[in-house]
């Protein structure tokens, strides 16, 4: 029986995908796959057992990506599973940031008493009053599943948009309406844009990007959003953009001490792929690849070491190996195979930056000993026989 621990709340569609050989425990030593969403695994000691984490979304700052690589742990997420989500709430950030919905909302509350609310309402109603988003110039930095998809509801709701990654996927760009404009340096969208919206993974290169020096380049009473992570924003400089009338709003998914209840600041408590459908999306996504993982050794959308499936193992056993991505590493593996007198039936190498993972299918079984002679390998973090 498999053993795999919840370090979030998951969606139990996606449980339910797990087949009648695992178990969830409550005991994260025990656990040879993990789930999770927000929760922090920084500070946390990695069970020896641990194979795999399995976050249920894109964002992986949460988790300890090196570390986890060091000791061949997989991490896996979810990409795109929750984009429409975010999306839809960005949408509805920009609407309310240009309408004073939420302050229009707060009045109608504090008047329900008043037996002519009707009538007063349309006197008050002018300090409520906004504007379009028809019409206006959207910026967007990060063209992936989430920005893609924000930059095409734009379009349609007839905005100009403007998009901004260096790094931009073939499949990204084929998603892209060809209405949008592909700028190569940022500046232009801090300086053109009305609105501006930051869809980047959070990384030491991405950290605090939009700087007081960027905020100094937009356009007077820009609309800023952030459904990525606050990490990437000089918060206190929106604060000063926000008094100095540079920012009229700041929206953000993500609550903390610098921007919640500060005016100008529409904070929301990262509700962004808090919906039915981008949990389930994302938990079904993360158990599958978990399970994947764990059963036969195949790794898809891993962001620790590279993608690599060699199928179902029809041979009599499955050995892979997780190590440097330097020289002469196969040509160990296969000596110490060949001395063994181990027939490889099929191989499979892949690499992504400084790691590597080799699958071998072998003609017979392979011994505690053979698996010893592996690890002993210089290079080598990790050795599993899968079957
Ligand atoms: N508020 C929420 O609940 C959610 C927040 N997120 C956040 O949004 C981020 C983006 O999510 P997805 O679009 O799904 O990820 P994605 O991986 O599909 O897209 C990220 C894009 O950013 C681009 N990029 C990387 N560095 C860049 C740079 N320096 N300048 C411009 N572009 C750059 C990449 O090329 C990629 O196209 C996640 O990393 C996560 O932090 C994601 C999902 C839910
Ligand atoms: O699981 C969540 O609600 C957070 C989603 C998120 O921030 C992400 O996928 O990066």
């Amino acid at each position: 029986m498999r053993k795999y621990y919840c370090m979030n709340p998951i969606a139990q569609v996606g449980l339910d995908n797990f087949s009648k050989n695992y178990i969830k425990t409550d005991e994260i030593t025990e656990a040879e796959g993990i789930l999770v969403r927000s929760a922090s695994m920084h500070d946390m000691e990695l069970p020896d057992g641990l194979l795999a984490v399995a976050r249920a979304g894109a964002g992986v700052n949460n988790i300890p990506l090196e570390k986890c690589a060091e000791k061949g742990i997989v991490v896996f997420n979810t990409p795109g599973a929750n984009a429409n989500g975010v999306k839809e709430l960005v949408i509805a950030g920009m609407l309310l940031a240009s309408r004073d919905v939420v302050s229009g909302i707060n009045w109608v509350k504090e008047n329900q008493e008043d037996e002519n609310i009707a009538k007063d309402a349309e006197k008050a109603k002018k300090k409520f009053a906004g504007t379009e988003v028809m019409g206006k110039r959207l910026g967007i930095i990060g063209l992936g599943a989430i920005g893609v998809k924000v930059a095409n509801v734009a379009r349609h709701l007839g905005m100009e948009v403007l998009g901004y990654d260096p790094y931009v996927s073939v499949d990204a760009a084929w998603k892209l309406s060809r209405d949008v404009r592909h700028v190569l340096d940022v500046n232009e969208i801090y300086e053109q844009c009305d609105y501006i919206t930051i869809h980047v993974p959070l990384m030491d290169s991405t950290k605090n990007m939009i700087s007081a020096e960027a905020i100094s380049r937009m356009k007077d009473g820009v609309i800023l959003l952030n459904f990525a992570r606050d990490l990437l924003v000089d918060e206190e400089a929106v604060l000063d953009g926000i008094t100095a009338g540079k920012i009229r709003r700041y929206v953000s998914d993500f609550p903390n001490p610098v921007t919640a209840g500060k005016p100008g600041c529409i904070v929301i408590p990262h509700l962004g792929a808090s919906t039915e459908e981008s949990e389930e999306n994302c938990a079904v996504m993360a158990v599958r690849q978990l399970q994947e993982y764990l059963e036969n050794g195949n790794i898809l959308h891993s962001v620790n070491f590279p993608d690599c499936d060699m199928g179902v193992c029809t041979a009599e056993s499955r050995v892979v190996i997780f190590h440097k991505n330097i020289a002469n590493m196969i040509a160990k593996f296969s000596s110490v195979l060949g001395w063994n007198n181990l027939n490889i039936a099929n191989m499979m190498n892949k690499s992504k930056g400084d790691v590597a993972y080799t699958m071998v299918d072998l003609e017979s079984s392979v011994s505690g000993s053979i698996v010893n002679q592996l690890k002993t390998i210089d290079g080598v973090f990790r050795v599993r026989v899968v079957k």
